[in-house]
């Protein structure tokens, strides 16, 4: 296994330490949740009993195919802990998400819940959010003038493409990766982005994280909120 994907599967199996009998897992979505999710389903297999919300469609593929067990979301009122990885991740803890396109249902369950870890490989920390292209999911409707919008804020956006056709999210709305310089304060960013009619959710994931694990050469390093 390549070096950066051992970095992820570190990360993903040691924040299933986290998960206790009877709890309603957030699951989050893209490559380093895939190594959590596999480890999750051989505690399932020997008897854990849990219940997973899926972020995305990938992700609940991945529980169905694995025997994690899912339940409707619309049926859940608290999660005990989301598990998530992330584009970017500053020295605050502020994340910027979206890469694999799911930003909205993240967001929208990771919020809810109690405890939110953030799994990545050790290539993800930064100092300051930035460097990776800022996802914004939009209504396609009109989509090319809220890019203009988006823009007069000092981006540079770019609609995603995937196999020469326009990316469509889960929810069937564009993503724009928005290349800004140096994002000194995402909670303002995140707040002008959110304010623009069109745009349904930015990735950027503002005072969200309690625990982020990385995984590195020496194994894993656990950085919380009040360290
Ligand atoms: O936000 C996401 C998907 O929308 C992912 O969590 C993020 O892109 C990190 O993915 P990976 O673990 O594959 O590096």
């Amino acid at each position: 296994m390549e070096q950066l994907e051992m970095y992820k599967k570190l990360a993903g199996e040691k924040a299933v330490e986290y998960i206790e009998d009877g709890m309603t897992i957030g699951l989050g979505s893209g490559s380093t949740v895939y190594w959590m999710m596999k480890k999750v389903s051989e505690l399932v297999k020997d008897g854990l009993t849990i219940q997973g919300v899926p972020t995305s469609k990938r992700t609940e593929g991945w529980a169905k195919e694995f025997g994690i067990p899912l339940v409707d979301f619309s049926n859940v009122e608290k999660i005990d802990v989301a598990i998530d990885g992330a584009d970017e991740i500053d020295s605050e803890l502020q994340l910027a998400k979206g890469g694999g396109g799911s930003l909205v249902r993240e967001k929208i369950v990771d919020i809810l819940a109690e405890k939110f870890i953030v799994i990545a490989d050790k290539t993800k920390l930064v100092k300051t959010l930035g460097k990776f292209p800022l996802p914004v999911e939009v209504v396609p409707f009109g989509y090319e003038v809220t890019a203009k919008r988006i823009a007069n804020l000092g981006a540079t956006p770019v609609l995603r493409m995937k196999d020469g056709k326009v990316f469509v999210s889960d929810n069937g709305n564009y993503i724009l990766d928005c290349q800004f310089q140096a994002i000194e304060q995402p909670e303002l960013l995140h707040e002008e982005i959110k304010g623009l009619v069109g745009v349904v959710e930015t990735g950027l994931f503002v005072n969200m994280a309690d625990i982020v694990i990385i995984g590195n050469e020496q194994g894993t390093e656990i950085i919380t909120k009040n360290r």
